[in-house]
């Protein structure tokens, strides 16, 4: 299988990742899809629950926490800001105009992935939700394959990646014009050249987020609508 095609079920780990692969939970305990003995999925009478990962990417300033919230709202999901689960000294390398390596942003994509598995976990105080909102850059094919994993092996978890494009200029712009975050515009050009825009990945969604929050946010309602009834 290519990186980025869809996967068929049942689903092998194209990366290696016991760890995690094995501390998967049960996410779907009344799974209406049970692999049979020859491989195959079966069908039964009952509904299969979808919980859905949407991984808001794109590089900084291109609305990651914005879009991501807006649809926190929308759907009625945790909400997990990358930004949050990144170390300190990653937070501090980019404050002081140093882009990250993929070493430095390795362990942060892991964190994040079980962060998102694991808000997805039915707990006793809340029903399971319908799933998890992650805004994570994910520049870079291979870090889109790691967030990948949090679906394999579970047929009811599906991992979507809305991804924001704009150009440099607007982002530059709207980098500039934010307050108080240590990302600073001078770092927009390396994100940029870091960034490897998904083309031919089937879960990937890709919005043009020039214009108003308002208008991005209705292209993004128009678009996850649209791939939420793919699943009825
Ligand atoms: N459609 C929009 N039009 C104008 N400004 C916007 C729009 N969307 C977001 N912004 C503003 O642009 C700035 C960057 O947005 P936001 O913080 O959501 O981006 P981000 O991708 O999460 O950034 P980072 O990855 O650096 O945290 C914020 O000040 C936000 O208010
Ligand atoms: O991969 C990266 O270089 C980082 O994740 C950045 O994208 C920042 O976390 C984010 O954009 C904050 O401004």
């Amino acid at each position: 299988m290519l990186v980025g095609d869809r996967p068929q079920l049942p689903v092998t780990p194209a990366i290696e990742d016991p760890p995690i692969a094995h501390v998967m939970p049960d996410l779907n305990p009344g799974s209406s899809t049970t692999p049979s003995a020859t491989g195959c999925a079966e069908k039964s009478t009952q509904p299969l629950h979808i919980q859905h990962i949407w991984i808001v990417t794109g590089p900084a300033g291109c609305g990651k926490s914005t879009v991501g919230k807006a649809l926190q709202q929308e759907l009625g999901v945790p909400f997990l800001e990358g930004d949050d689960y990144h170390p300190q000294l990653n937070k501090e390398k980019m404050g002081r105009g140093t882009p990250l390596t993929d070493e430095d942003r390795w362990d942060w994509l892991v964190v994040l992935r079980k962060a998102a598995i694991d808000a997805l976990a039915p707990s006793s105080e809340r029903n399971s939700p319908a799933g998890v909102v992650v805004a994570c850059s994910a520049l870079k094919q291979k870090y889109r394959d790691v967030m990948r994993v949090a679906a394999y092996g579970s047929p009811s978890v599906q991992i979507h990646f809305i991804y924001l494009r704009l150009d440099e200029d607007v982002l530059m712009e709207r980098v500039r014009a934010r307050q108080q975050h240590y990302m600073k515009s001078g770092m927009v050009r390396s994100q940029l050249a870091t960034l490897e825009e998904p083309k031919d990945e089937w879960d990937v969604i890709t919005i043009n987020v020039q214009g108003s929050a308002e208008e991005v946010q209705q292209r993004v309602h128009d678009a996850v609508t649209a791939k939420l009834a793919e699943y009825v």
